[in-house]
């Protein structure tokens, strides 16, 4: 199926906290981010004896819409089942997962490869297990002198979706991340913004040679940070002739590498068994039920023909739930082609920048500004000046003028180019060198003096109509 010749071989485990109002076997609510450490905890999520699981019925609804959007097939009948391993964030000594009767089995995504050709990436299986508490390393991890332990986590719903080794580089597993992560949030069952919502194992060989299994990437770029450390890695053992080892490593974010974790550990047997106070599920016919959202792929193609906007900006504009909503309604108040434009190319830069989601922008606003460039009233160098003002004034709490208010106010409105002919003479006067170095045929020179008057006429100025004037009148006039 690959059409990339490469001999990279990676497969992802990841685990995403469903977004469900109580836990997974108890009525413990998740809403604990602004709550301290366990308060919201009760026997059965902290594992008292004798305390009894129930299987929270929206947590499965949210996995089959999973299974679902991702083509698995639901089997007649899964299992939970206990996995036991002894470490303090899972005080009943166990886990309640799923093992060899999972919820749904043989799946496919669609992404795009490294050529932005379509490619299936298959879905090997999905299941549902509880998160365990959360270690707290006071001092950092291998040095810390104690560790705190936080139950909030525990007992909170989450999925584990297995991938067959069918993705190529770094780049497409980050690729694959992002489109899988839009597609829960198009679900309504995931919310990636959460801290530690989504945390993937990632799994990589190269071709002929044992595969590492790189454990608890808890962000996007560190999955591509991770592979990339471990491609160099394991060829460069290879070019050695040494081995690669079959091994569990730990990825470093600070340091952006990956380290051996030798502790026997990981060579446990968990010594599963079907969960004794659990019902087998039977929902294959409910699956049938389910009515799915509109998914990323198809608002993609239905921004194509109902905006008119190019593949890329409808798969950009599409990637992420909260931006495509905000386009939607701007494509409503502005110009459509132009709003994508504005939106993908400028608008998410500056928002990256600042690390600011795109819920924050005032949506009338950005209107208002993408329909006074489009109108041509003023430069596009002053309307993303007029962006980034906007933008700083929301992030420090300030409310923001309207865009055209604040030009009008400001006189920042597109100038007539024979308005800015004092100011061209005014640079040419002040900046002899750059004069003889363009009379000596150095072009850039040119730039250095529309720069210039960009900068005296604050950007009002159309460069498309300045260069032509700055390069008429010094070709003309006799050095001073
Ligand atoms: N040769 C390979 N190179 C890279 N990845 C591989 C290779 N073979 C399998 N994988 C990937 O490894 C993962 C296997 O995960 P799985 O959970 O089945 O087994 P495991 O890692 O041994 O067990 P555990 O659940 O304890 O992590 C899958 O994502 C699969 O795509
Ligand atoms: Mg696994
Ligand atoms: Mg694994």
């Amino acid at each position: 199926m690959s059409t990339q010749h490469t001999d990279v071989i990676i497969g992802l485990e990841i685990h995403c906290q469903l977004n469900t109002q109580t836990k997974l076997f108890c009525g413990c609510s998740t809403d604990y981010k602004e709550d301290g450490p366990n308060t919201h905890v009760c026997p059965v999520c902290i594992g008292l004896p004798g305390a009894m699981p129930m299987v929270n019925k929206k947590a499965v609804e949210y996995a089959l819409r999973v299974a679902k959007a991702l083509n698995l097939e639901v089997l007649e009948e899964s299992e939970f089942a206990r996995k036991n391993y002894f470490y303090p964030d899972l005080p009943k000594g166990y886990q309640i997962t799923m093992y060899d009767r999972p919820l749904a089995e043989r799946g496919i995504l669609e992404i795009e490869d490294d050529e932005g050709k379509e490619k299936k990436i298959r879905i090997t299986r999905i299941h549902l297990e509880e998160d365990p508490g959360k270690l707290v390393h006071m001092g950092g991890v291998g040095r810390a002198r104690y560790t705190l332990v936080d139950y909030n986590r525990s007992g909170i719903p989450l999925i584990e979706i297995v991938t067959e080794p069918d993705l190529r580089s770094p780049k497409e597993a980050r690729r694959f991340l992002n489109k899988l992560r839009a597609t829960l949030e198009y679900l309504g069952i995931f919310d990636g913004e959460r801290e530690g919502a989504l945390r993937v194992d990632a799994n990589i060989s190269i071709k002929g040679s044992e595969r590492v299994e790189v454990k608890n990437i808890t962000s996007y770029k560190g999955v591509e940070k991770a592979l990339t450390f471990e491609i160099t890695r394991q060829k460069s053992l290879i070019r050695r002739g040494a081995q690669v080892e079959r091994e569990t490593r730990h990825f470093q974010e600070g340091r952006g590498i990956t380290t051996s974790a030798r502790s026997k550990e990981t060579e446990t047997d968990y010594r599963y068994f079907p969960e004794p106070d659990l019902r087998p599920l039977r929902v294959q016919d409910w699956v049938a039920k389910i009515a799915l959202p509109e998914l990323p792929d198809a608002r993609r193609d239905r921004f194509m023909s109902q905006y008119g906007l190019s593949l890329n900006h409808a798969r950009t504009l599409t990637g992420d739930l909260r931006l495509a909503e905000f386009y939607e309604a701007l494509a409503a108040k502005a110009e459509p082609v132009l709003a994508a434009t504005w939106t993908a190319d400028t608008l998410q830069g500056e928002l990256n920048y600042r690390d600011m989601p795109v819920t924050t922008v005032p949506l009338d606003h950005f209107a208002d500004l993408v329909n006074l460039a489009g109108a041509g009233e003023v430069t596009d160098r002053v309307a993303v000046d007029v962006l980034r003002k906007l933008l700083d004034a929301v992030l420090e709490g300030r409310s923001p003028a309207m865009p055209s208010a604040y030009v009008q106010e400001q006189n920042l409105g597109k100038g007539d180019a024979s308005a800015f002919a004092a100011v061209v003479d005014e640079v040419i006067a002040e900046n002899e060198q750059a004069v003889a170095d363009y009379r000596a045929g150095k072009a850039s020179a040119l730039n250095f003096l529309l720069g210039q008057v960009m900068k005296k006429t604050r950007g009002k100025a159309d460069p498309r109509e300045i260069t032509p004037m700055i390069a008429a009148r010094i070709s003309t006039e006799e050095g001073s």
